[in-house]
């Protein structure tokens, strides 16, 4: 088997060498590596006979052709077949060598592979055989419900190309065809080269019939923007000419003699684009927005061609320069993926199909894109953490979690979708991870309410896919902009539900990771700026990752401004560094989430989901929960002090106000006083009686009142219902709309009866008191 179509097209990425990273010492081991290879591979591939190929390719003529093919079989057969020398003899499998550039530091992460890490690699045969069944069908399973319009970076069906080019179809090919003889190829080529002589000319003279019609053809105006699409096909040649013609001009736009404005050209360059890469034009316009015209066109042009196959030793199973050695001897042709990873081979050839071979179905490796190792490089997940995995499906990176943390500690893997989530369990077993717990829940809802406390989360969210148009060409299409407000919405639930289950006291942790297989500024630096002002217990950090790999997040963007360390973010694309366009950002948790943080940022993103019944700590992880609880009181001012303070005062006074005038009380005669009594409320964060007493109720009376109120309050199981509206106080700092939504969000938890209940008791009682004024305050 030949190199398929991304090892013809592509280079390697762009390693840290060519980065100016490594030492030139080192940089001579891999490129000896890389030398000795290809060398080999070469050798084997010359040897193969050729007649296992050609009829793979035979498979796709139409029938007419077949028939051309049978009847010139028919005729000549044993003529041709004696052209064929038979070469298996001459295959030899090389013998096992020790490979360069594999430098001993790999084995630094290697897993010392005591008895119980060796029993697992060896199931027996049937449960091998029931696991990797399981495993492959699942993982080519794909995007499941609720998850089509979302990408996965190393989803196997997203990229189909990947799997024609890596699997053969030998199995496709029918009898007749594997008769073929050399002499039928020749012949058959005669033909076809006739055939397609034949249509180029019946073509030029249509298109010189339409032009005579239409009076076109002459224009001597390249970037005259009739001419190469006013046919029915459009002139691709002529329209790639144009874009480059007009990214020359744009390029520079002073020194070249525009005939037309700055934005005609633009206008024209994009038109262009979506007719010669068969873009749409929103995605066209959002995407040629990221770059200068010269780069947007070396953007465009990477995302015709899928990224190089790589794929992730396991370092549970084995280390690299075992796998790498396994797989040379079968005849793959590879190298380490780059400096910046100890774990990552990038494979130029593969005579064998990479997902069935007994290394894999041991699970000493997982295929994965590169750029997807990077936001678990960034997590840097620790031995014996808690760790949680919120959009996990099929687990390329759950299990890379499972294996940086030796097996140790807890990962919780979720995914949304069952049918996915059921495919983590396939890659989980095979690549032998057992600290991790599979579970399927909406992340927006599910995160904290029933699980907390994490040391650090992995929220790899579901997005556009516009890194990944390499691989999954119909993103061009099919993403609109209705796609661009949905996905970014979600993204910014998610994330605030990361943020608000991570233990910010944590020893080891409290750190969140945000990734996307996306570019778009609206699905990265945008969700990290929204959640940065929600959340303001939380800044970015360095992601840890390479100096110089990866290029810095963007920290203006069309006029707005992000965080001043947004820069710490990173950025991939696929014409710089040759890998999935991804986009991580690194955040670490610094104070407790607001107690409204239960049912993360629901309120204020559609106004209208339930504000949070109960705070994270209650069923976060035992410690977390009393150091949350703890610290809240005591953090409030410093960690919250970004806050809106005056009019959050202003909002709960009125609130107040409202509520004691609802009792029958003149807020004024039991001694309301603005400022002490919102303090009060304020204090009362924590839902405890108790704990409004010790925290300068300015009176008796607000206790009192509380205690009123709470009898009023339908009671919730876990007696939530008090929690609910006492977080207010503490969802301050947010906008007025989400005060609003908020405010109506805590009316609306009371029970329809008790409200009417209370309106008829403020009507009798007022009747009662008639204009003889408010009742007295020991009336409550
Ligand atoms: C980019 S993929 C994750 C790829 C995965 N991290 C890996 O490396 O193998 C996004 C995943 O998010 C899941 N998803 C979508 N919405 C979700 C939600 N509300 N909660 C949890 N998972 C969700 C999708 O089913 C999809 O599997």
């Amino acid at each position: 088997m030949g190199p398929g179509r991304r090892m013809k097209k592509q280079g390697p990425p762009a390693t840290l060498e060519q980065l100016g990273l490594a030492s030139k010492s080192k940089r001579k081991n891999v490129d000896a590596a890389a030398q000795d290879g290809p060398t080999r591979k070469r050798k084997k591939t010359t040897d193969e006979p050729t007649e296992v190929a050609e009829p793979k390719k035979l498979v796709k003529l139409d029938r007419k052709i077949r028939q051309d093919i049978d009847e010139s079989v028919a005729k000549k057969p044993k003529k041709a077949k004696k052209q064929f020398v038979n070469n298996d003899a001459q295959i030899t499998v090389p013998p096992p060598m020790l490979i360069e550039g594999f430098e001993d530091e790999d084995d630094e992460d290697a897993p010392e592979l005591v008895d119980g890490d060796l029993s697992d690699a060896n199931f027996s045969q049937e449960e091998d055989e029931e696991v990797d069944e399981m495993a492959l069908e699942d993982v080519s399973s794909g995007s499941g419900t609720g998850s089509d319009s979302v990408f996965d970076s190393d989803d196997p069906d997203a990229g189909q190309q990947k799997r024609g080019a890596m699997f053969s179809d030998d199995e496709d090919a029918s009898d007749a065809e594997a008769q073929l003889t050399a002499a039928n190829i020749e012949g058959l080529s005669r033909k076809l080269d006739q055939e397609q002589a034949d249509l180029e000319a019946d073509a030029q003279a249509e298109l010189q019939d339409n032009a005579l019609q239409t009076n076109i053809a002459a224009d001597s105006d390249l970037l005259d923007t009739a001419g190469a699409t006013t046919n029915l096909a459009p002139d691709l040649a002529l329209i790639r000419n144009r874009i480059t013609e007009a990214i020359r001009i744009l390029s520079n736009f002073s020194t070249s003699n525009p005939t037309k404005s700055r934005s005609e050209y633009t206008d024209l360059l994009i038109s262009d684009i979506c007719t010669y890469y068969g873009y749409n034009e929103f995605l066209a316009n959002k995407l040629f927005s990221l770059f200068s015209p010269s780069e947007a066109f070396a953007f465009f042009e990477a995302n015709e061609t899928p990224r190089p196959i790589v794929l992730r030793t396991n370092m549970l199973r084995t280390n690299r320069r075992t796998l790498a050695q396994s797989l040379i001897n079968r005849g793959v042709v590879l190298q380490p993926v780059g400096k910046w990873s100890k774990v990552g081979l990038q494979i130029f050839e593969a005579p064998v199909p990479l997902g069935a071979t007994p290394e894999y179905l041991a699970g000493h490796y997982i295929l994965q894109a590169a750029s997807s190792f990077l936001p678990v490089m960034a997590l840097a997940p620790q031995p014996n953490e808690r760790v949680l995995d919120m959009a996990a499906a099929p687990g390329g990176k759950t299990t890379y979690i499972s294996a940086l943390m030796r097996n140790t500690g807890a990962v919780f893997a979720n995914d949304a979708n069952r049918k996915r989530a059921k495919g983590l369990i396939g890659n989980i077993h095979r690549l032998g991870c057992k600290n991790v717990i599979v579970c399927n829940y909406d992340a927006q809802k599910a995160f904290p309410k029933i699980l907390g406390g994490f040391d650090r989360i992995l929220l790899d969210a579901p997005c556009s896919g516009t890194g990944v148009i390499g691989k999954d060409p119909s993103v061009k299409t099919s993403k609109n902009e209705r796609d661009f407000l949905m996905l970014p919405h979600m993204q910014k639930q998610l994330l605030l539900a990361a943020i608000d289950s991570v233990d910010h006291a944590s020893k080891t942790g409290g750190y969140v990771v945000y990734s996307t297989c996306s570019v778009t500024v609206d699905e990265n630096e945008s969700v990290v700026q929204y959640v940065l002002r929600k959340r303001p217990n939380v800044k970015i950090v360095e992601t840890g990752l390479p100096e110089g790999f990866g290029t810095e997040a963007f920290k203006a963007f069309e006029g707005k401004k992000f965080d001043e360390h947004m820069n710490w973010a990173r950025r991939w694309y696929p014409h710089k560094e040759n890998v999935d366009g991804f986009f991580v950002c690194k955040l670490r948790k610094v104070g407790p989430s607001p107690k409204g943080a239960g049912v993360a940022g629901a309120a204020d993103v559609n106004g209208e989901a339930s504000v949070a019944i109960n705070g994270v700590s209650k069923r976060a992880k035992g410690t977390s929960s009393a150091e949350e609880s703890a610290t809240d009181t005591k953090d409030d001012d410093d960690e919250f002090g970004g806050f809106d303070d005056e009019a959050d005062e202003q909002v709960m006074q009125r609130e107040e106000r409202k509520r004691l005038r609802r009792k029958g009380l003149d807020p004024r005669t039991v001694g309301f006083k603005a400022s002490g009594k919102a303090k009060t409320k304020s204090k009362s964060g924590s839902g405890t009686e108790e704990k409004s007493r010790t925290n300068g109720g300015t009176n008796g009376v607000a206790t009192t009142v509380d205690k009123a109120e709470k009898k009023s309050l339908p009671e919730k199981a876990n007696g939530e219902a008090s929690a609910a509206e006492v977080d207010l106080s503490k969802v301050s700092g947010s906008t007025t709309l989400e005060k609003k939504a908020r405010a109506g969000q805590v009316v609306s938890e009371k029970p329809k009866e008790t409200k009417l209940k209370s309106k008829n008791k403020d009507k009798t009682e007022t009747t009662k008191r008639g204009k003889k004024g408010p009742a007295p305050a020991s009336g409550a």
